[in-house]
């Protein structure tokens, strides 16, 4: 179910295959799944295309190699921007080299400026794969930057030159990478090409397994979203069911001046299927939403938290009463999400984390990477350098669920079970989608589901709402956290519609 590998580990299952196999076959079996993703991209009249490889000085120059040599018998115009190796390399990237020496391929020296001055049909980036090591320099980056420049389309073999397979990160500092509109991957998925700058820069990702035997894979800790990950918990309703039959939540915020995230994720828990909603204030409480009636608002003093899952954070603010509240929320036995500002009060009060960790049933916490980086005490730029690295480390210290916003939000388990989200769009990147999300996963926990499958459904129903919206032409630009609501409620209802028992 959608692995996504490791450098490492993919080097691991490349070595254990090449070993049953003729020498260079997996290089040919790039080359050749190279050619097959280059071809689905040109016209059908295969000689009017001008296809430039970049060959790089590695084995993703010899797949290059391959895939040119591919292309030249096809019978497209093949131009090779070839930067040589600086040592002996690979016999098999020596055989792909002579295998494009003698096709009808031609090598060039073309400068930038040469480069923007045709009239590309596709641009094929081999410069580098799992094996760069820093950041593209000279001429190497010169050539990216032009590319970057082409209206062309352009097709990464393995990954895009420039970025790091694991993390999603442009190699730096100040780096540069090829962006790429579409990436046809090698043996298996990597997470650098749907997390951080992955999303941007790889286009659409199709992998090729080069047939290698199942055997040689070993299961992975790190798998991309998929709505079979908690599809069971997707139920129809039964007829004879009440307002008790689906739980209740409670969202704890509300400080003065910060009324709109409680009710933003109060409204959400109440539009996704939550039986009762109660909006709690740590200051004085609105007397109702009167937007939403059905919502109970109450001031957070005196009330039972043990009645409800408790969705902490939206707007509580920073005060002593706040913090209390959250130590309260820590120590009751409801299932708790914690966002936004008790991330915050979590940072600045180690006690509260012990507390935290110490819970028996965990709980979940949802923090956008600069409320990542106050927990872990580190940079919002460490973050991203290794946002799976990071929401894994997150999780295990704090024995909690991890959803790490951002471009392919990452969902860690304290076991060390990561997911990277496939929906969602930059009409995310605006006030209140966050309250809007914890709102979400606190109405799934209180219906019934286990942390990590809300985790995932409610990452999921989240970004799916956004893309809908977003082809419908209510976003990215302008849209608002309170659309994505009623949009939720029909993604949620169609999941169970086609899922639901
Ligand atoms: N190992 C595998 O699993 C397989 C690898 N294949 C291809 O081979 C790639 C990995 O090959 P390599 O390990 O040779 O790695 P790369 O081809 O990614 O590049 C490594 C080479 O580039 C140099 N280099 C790294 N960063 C540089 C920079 N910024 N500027 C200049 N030179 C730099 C290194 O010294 C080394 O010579 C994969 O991504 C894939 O495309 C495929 O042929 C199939 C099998
Ligand atoms: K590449």
């Amino acid at each position: 179910m959608n692995p996504l590998y490791s450098s490492a580990e993919i080097r691991a299952i490349e070595q254990a295959a090449a070993a049953a196999l003729p020498d260079g076959a997996l290089m040919q079996r790039a080359g050749q799944a190279g050619a097959n993703a280059a071809l689905d991209l040109l016209p059908f009249s295969t000689a009017n295309a001008k296809v430039l490889v970049l060959a790089g000085p590695g084995n993703n120059g010899g797949d290059a190699l391959e895939t040119a040599a591919h292309l030249a018998y096809a019978g497209a115009q093949v131009t090779i921007l070839h930067f040589p190796p600086q040592s002996e390399r690979s016999a098999e990237r020596a055989a792909a080299m002579q295998r494009a020496q003698t096709s009808d391929a031609r090598f060039a020296d073309l400068d930038a400026a040469a480069i923007a001055a045709t009239e590309w049909t596709l641009v094929v980036d081999g410069l580098f794969g799992i094996g760069l090591q820093r950041p593209l320099a000279g001429a190497l980056r010169a050539v990216a930057e032009t590319v970057n420049g082409l209206k062309c389309s352009v097709l990464s073999l393995d990954l895009p030159s420039g970025l790091d397979a694991d993390t999603g990160a442009i190699v730096g500092p100040d780096g540069v990478a090829i962006h790429a509109t579409h990436t046809v991957t090698f043996i298996g998925n990597k997470p650098g090409l749907h997390t951080c700058d992955g999303r941007d820069y790889a286009g659409l990702v199709d992998v090729s397994r080069l047939d290698i035997d199942a055997a040689h894979f070993a299961p992975a800790r790190l798998h991309l979203n998929d709505v079979k990950f908690f599809s069971r918990h997707l139920r129809a309703r039964r007829h004879n069911t009440h307002k008790g039959s689906y739980g209740n939540v409670a969202v704890i915020g509300g400080a003065q001046g910060m009324t709109g995230a409680p009710l933003l994720a109060s409204r959400t828990a109440l539009n996704s299927g939550a039986g009762r909603v109660y909006t709690l204030f740590v200051e004085d409480a609105l007397p109702c939403d009167f937007g939403q009636p059905e919502l109970m608002c109450r001031t957070a003093a005196g009330f039972d938290l043990e009645q409800a899952t408790l969705v902490a954070g939206p707007g509580l603010g920073a005060s002593p009463y706040a913090s209390d509240m959250l130590a309260s929320a820590i120590a009751s036995g409801s299932a708790l999400l914690a966002d936004a500002d008790a991330l915050n009060l979590l940072a600045a009060n180690p006690r509260l984390q012990t507390a935290l960790a110490q819970r028996p049933g965990g709980s979940v916490l949802t923090p956008h990477p600069l409320e990542a980086a106050r927990l872990l005490g580190c940079s919002i730029a460490e973050v991203q350098a290794d946002r799976v690295g990071m929401a894994r480390k997150l999780a295990a210290k704090l024995n909690a669920h991890v959803v790490l916003k951002g471009s392919g939000t990452v969902i860690a388990a304290p076991n060390g079970d990561a997911v990277i989200n496939t929906t969602g769009n930059p009409a995310l990147a605006t006030a209140g989608t966050g309250d809007v999300l914890s709102g979400l996963c606190g109405s799934l926990m209180a219906q019934g589901w286990p942390m990590w499958e809300a985790a995932l459904a409610g990452v999921w129903l989240h970004g799916m709402a956004a893309d809908v919206l977003v082809t419908e032409g209510a976003g990215p630009i302008g849209l608002t956290a309170g659309e994505l609501i009623p949009a939720i409620r029909v993604a949620l209802n169609r999941m169970v519609q086609h899922h639901g028992r």
